[in-house]
């Protein structure tokens, strides 16, 4: 997939400026580096930025399944736009196909670690996500929950490690249809 470039020139100038702001040398030889590492993983951690996640769904199979599909527990790291610190956890994203043609499962998951690669808030990861699969595929429903641990909730702030955040987009029977919300959330809590 075509990405543009993100400008790491710029990433190395401006860390190179909050070393200095922090107190640190910049010039000693174990940070020397670390502008130009930090530059390499925003464009690695934000890649998703310059990306057109509904690409992903653009071949489909020809098969007659008009069930749920549910890939869950898929791992998931994200960046907080508040703070800068990486949220993480696990995303399950659902969808009942429509019209006898069905997605590479792969796909799903390449769709929510595309947005994932972003800053990003959880409740708006979560709706881009099945906004994304909703739209592009038209299927019956489309479900996605994401739980995760904030960093900025743990390491700083209000310091409380182990809370988890729990989201939910819910479009089409999924949201209209007690029990295809109840399956879904079930299968959800299935820990086999
Ligand atoms: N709704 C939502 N809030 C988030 C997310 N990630 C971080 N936040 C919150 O964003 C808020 C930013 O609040 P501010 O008061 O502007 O920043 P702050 O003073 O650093 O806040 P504290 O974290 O409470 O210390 C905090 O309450 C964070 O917990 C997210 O994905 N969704
Ligand atoms: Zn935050």
């Amino acid at each position: 997939m075509a990405c543009k470039e993100i400008d790491k020139p710029k990433i190395e100038q401006a860390f190179r400026m909050i070393l200095e702001a922090i107190g640190e040398d910049p010039d000693r030889e174990g940070l020397r580096d670390t502008p130009k590492r930090v530059a390499r993983m925003y464009e690695e951690i934000f890649s998703g930025l310059w990306c057109e996640p509904r690409e992903f769904l653009q071949v489909s199979f020809s098969e007659f399944h008009d069930e749920l599909v549910l890939v869950k527990d898929i791992p998931l790291y994200s960046m907080c736009e508040h703070h800068f610190l990486p949220f993480y956890g696990k995303a399950h994203v659902a969808y009942i196909p429509r019209g006898g043609k069905v997605i590479g499962i792969s796909k799903l998951a390449r769709v929510a670690e595309a947005y994932a690669k972003r800053p990003q808030l959880q409740e708006r990861l979560t709706s881009q996500i099945a906004d994304c699969i909703y739209e592009t595929l038209n299927p019956h429903g489309v479900g996605v929950v994401i739980e995760a641990e904030h960093m900025c909730m743990t390491m700083r702030g209000i310091r409380k490690p182990g809370s988890i955040t729990v989201t939910s987009a819910l479009r089409g029977l999924f949201e209209t249809r007690h029990q295809t919300r109840e399956e879904l959330l079930s299968l959800i809590l299935n820990k086999r």
